[in-house]
């Protein structure tokens, strides 16, 4: 069983996973960086050349092979792997943690950033779509739910530590 991290864009999923891996002593894997080495492309080009269907076929591969493999490790999905329904059948057998993220915390965080290719134009205004189609597969699937407007990544991580041995 693995300890998973979902939540939308800019909840810190990238951030907190390998600071609880090493905390915790446990191997990290990020489904995003998985695919793009796997592939050797960036999200984003993947995106703009095969469109969003070809990048969630990409990414319901990785994710399920990845929930898939024995041992304990700390995983990072990708902000919109929950709306797969498999995805979300093989989360049922691990333990997972939701980042919980208000759209206007998410859009400072990830400001422009172009490896974000969901959230191009209006930052805010899709964080907001995203959250209110997703919100209810994020906390459906979570054991553990940690609002992280007001903390920085590190203490997320120890409170996600505290709340498990707690
Ligand atoms: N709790 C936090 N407080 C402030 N900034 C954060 C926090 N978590 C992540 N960040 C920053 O927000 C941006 C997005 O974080 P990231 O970990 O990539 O999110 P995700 O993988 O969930 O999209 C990064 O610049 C990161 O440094
Ligand atoms: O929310 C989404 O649909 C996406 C989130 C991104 O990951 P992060 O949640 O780590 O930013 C990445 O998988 C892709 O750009 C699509
Ligand atoms: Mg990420």
């Amino acid at each position: 069983m693995s300890l998973v991290l979902v939540g939308a864009p800019g909840s810190g999923k990238s951030t907190v996973g390998p600071a609880l891996a090493e905390r915790l002593e446990l191997p990290f894997v990020d489904v995003d960086q998985l695919i793009e080495a796997g592939t050797g492309r960036a999200i984003a080009e993947i995106f703009a050349t095969d469109g969003e269907k070809a990048f969630r076929d990409l990414e319901r591969e990785a994710t399920l092979a990845v929930l898939a493999e024995p041992g304990e490790r700390v995983v990072s999905l990708g902000g919109g792997a929950v709306l797969d329904p498999q995805v979300r059948d093989a989360l049922a057998a691990h333990e997972v943690v939701w980042l919980k993220v208000s759209a206007g915390r998410a859009a400072d965080r990830v400001g422009l950033n172009v490896a974000r290719p969901l959230l191009l134009g209006n930052v805010r205004g899709r964080l907001i779509k995203l959250l209110g189609e997703r919100t209810p597969l994020y906390a459906a699937a979570a054991g553990l739910t940690v609002d992280t407007d007001d903390l920085a990544a590190a203490e997320v991580a120890d409170l996600i530590i505290a709340e498990r041995s707690g």
